[in-house]
């Protein structure tokens, strides 16, 4: 079953009073039961493509197209409707738990205010559900009297996915959520996650620059370069068999994925940014070599 649905998507930031397109004609939907990845190189619009679900973007952006949760569409929705939203529905994790948690207060307290936004939990089990719900993620019940100083990345992070957790949201929106994080710990936390939501029924968007990450976690996935999705579909099949030579790029620059023996082959340009696209059309490469040996379609089009 469907909980997201991405349609037609296209947004543009305003930089010096000049529109810039961000994302162009983003199509994708999010099932029940499965960890949708997005993965491309910094600057190619993951982000923005999580910030625009949840309604993010600076107030001058302009968005067309429909971003459909069970059947509604969030881009109608007035702010207090998406504050239930973010809350209750669809909540987000970002990569740097310790940005996010509010160092003068013991963790515990953090959960129970994220608890409290939950009108179905009554006030006299609040408590009860916190240390249940901080169990879930792995961490002892004396964790909730700590300060967040006193707790390792890893912690801080489960920490973070109890909070995003505790009012049972369908979707997790989990935006490079272990990249801060000791490469032993990632793997730990990245399965809770899996695992968690697999348990409730839900959903995870899952956006990664690290193919090792996506092929490990994601059912789908969705390659981004310069705001557009370049190629998409199950993740075994695309990292097996990528169509698009951007993919090849990707899927050549990761020495794990390279077949013994082979060179590494860096991708010998980044994304643009938004103010370089400036005068160029997608994907706003001057380079004609480059265009022609990794977006050979592009000049096809008008
Ligand atoms: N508020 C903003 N104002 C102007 N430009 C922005 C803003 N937010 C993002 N951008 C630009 O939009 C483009 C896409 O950014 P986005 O953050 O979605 O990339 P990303 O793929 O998530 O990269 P990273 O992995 O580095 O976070 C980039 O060129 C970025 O500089």
């Amino acid at each position: 079953m469907t909980l997201l649905r991405v349609k037609d998507l296209n947004v543009e930031l305003i930089i010096k009073k000049e529109a810039y397109p961000v994302l162009e004609n983003i199509n994708f939907s999010l099932n029940r039961n499965k960890t949708l990845g997005i993965v491309g190189e910094s600057g190619s619009g993951k982000s923005i493509t999580a910030q625009t679900i949840l309604r993010m973007l600076p107030d001058d952006a302009i968005v067309n197209g429909t971003v459909e949760f069970n059947g509604e569409n969030l881009l109608g929705f007035s702010e207090r409707q998406m504050r239930q939203i973010r809350t209750k529905e669809i909540s987000m994790i970002f990569q740097e738990p310790g940005l996010t948690l509010n160092p003068l207060m013991r963790v515990g307290q953090q959960v129970l205010e994220a608890a409290r936004l939950d009108q179905s939990i009554p006030a006299n089990k609040r408590e009860s559900e916190v240390i249940k719900m901080l169990e879930e993620v792995g961490l002892k019940k004396d964790v909730y009297k700590k300060y967040p100083h006193e707790l390792s990345g890893g912690m801080k992070q489960r920490v973070i996915i109890a909070i995003a957790l505790i009012c049972n949201p369908s979707v997790i929106i989990a935006d490079e959520p272990t990249t801060a994080l000791d490469a032993s710990i990632q793997s730990q936390i990245l399965d809770l996650l899996k695992s968690v939501m697999e348990k409730r029924d839900g959903a995870l968007l899952l956006i990664s620059h690290d193919l090792t990450v996506i092929k490990h976690m994601c059912d789908d996935v969705l390659v981004m370069y310069a705001g557009r999705i370049v190629e998409s579909g199950k993740t075994d099949i695309v990292l097996s068999t990528p169509k698009h030579p951007y993919t090849k790029a990707l899927i050549d620059a990761v020495p794990r994925f390279q077949k013994r023996g082979s060179a590494l082959d860096i991708i010998p340009f980044s994304v643009p940014s938004l103010t370089e696209r400036s005068g160029l059309s997608w994907p706003y490469l001057s380079n004609e070599e480059y265009l022609n040996e990794y977006f050979p379609e592009a000049g096809d089009e008008s």
